[in-house]
């Protein structure tokens, strides 16, 4: 199979004329997931980044109506700060998704206080084992230097972070480009995920997809696409 065959077979492209549209079909395609999970096994998984794109497609999803009170939302990671903080990923699906139908919802953060990233990420492994894994749905962003999750290229231990038969759900980061240490789920969990989605949005992110999928080193986000089982569904607009 021809290599562009190869990198095609890694997602599938969903282009939008705007992030209006955007939020609207794929607030629709995961509502429309979860219910079908809460049909067959009577909950539902769902994992969302944070950052600064997924708030107009948290406030469409929050008004989906589906049976919210049956789905559990976690994140797909999570900066070392506490929920009150402006860099906060808890604290942004707490304004922008867990709102209207969806404030049915429970919610499981990643952030615990504790004494370093570590103790917090294995805090975090005992408490998630409890959630209905696998992931039925998993929303991934992408920053401009290709990282996804807290997959960071500059991560010291991204080989950790990415290997597709790690045990574990959480892990810590130390990444110098990240800011703060993260709490992120690990490239395993969300790789099992029935339907994986990376929501990006503008030239620039675009750009970087691009390049990130082309012949240079390959980056995190080249990484998770081409250990997923099933192609991910890439969802852009300008
Ligand atoms: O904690 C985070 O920041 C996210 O989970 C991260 O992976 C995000 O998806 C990208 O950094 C894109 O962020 P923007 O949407 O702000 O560009």
């Amino acid at each position: 199979m021809a290599r562009e065959q190869l990198i095609a077979m890694a997602y599938h492209w969903n282009e939008f004329d705007d992030r209006a549209a955007l939020a609207f079909a794929l607030s629709g395609k995961v509502a429309a997931l979860l219910a079908r999970s809460v049909e067959r096994r009577g909950t539902a998984l769902l994992a969302v980044s944070g950052g600064t794109t997924p708030a107009k497609f948290f406030a469409a999803l929050s008004r989906e109506q589906i049976a919210w009170n049956k789905v559990i939302v976690t994140l797909i990671d999570e900066r070392f700060v506490p929920a009150s903080s402006p860099r906060s990923n808890a604290g942004l699906v707490a304004a922008n998704l867990l709102q209207n139908a969806a404030a049915a919802a429970r919610f499981v953060p990643l952030y615990h206080e504790a004494a370093s990233i570590e103790d917090a990420a294995r805090a975090d492994n005992e408490e998630l084992k409890a959630l209905p894994w696998p992931l039925d749905v998993a929303i991934l962003g992408m920053g401009g230097d290709g990282h996804t999750a807290s997959f960071f290229p500059d991560a010291d231990t991204l080989p950790t972070l990415l290997d597709p038969a790690s045990p574990r759900i959480v892990l810590p980061v130390h990444a110098v480009s990240a800011g703060e240490p993260r709490l992120t789920l690990s490239a395993a969990r969300i790789l099992e995920a029935d339907f994986v989605a990376v929501h990006i949005e503008g030239a620039e992110k675009r750009a970087a997809f691009d390049e990130a999928m082309g012949p240079g080193p390959k980056k995190p986000i080249r990484a998770v696409l081409d250990a997923a089982p099933v192609p991910a569904e890439i969802y852009w607009a300008p």
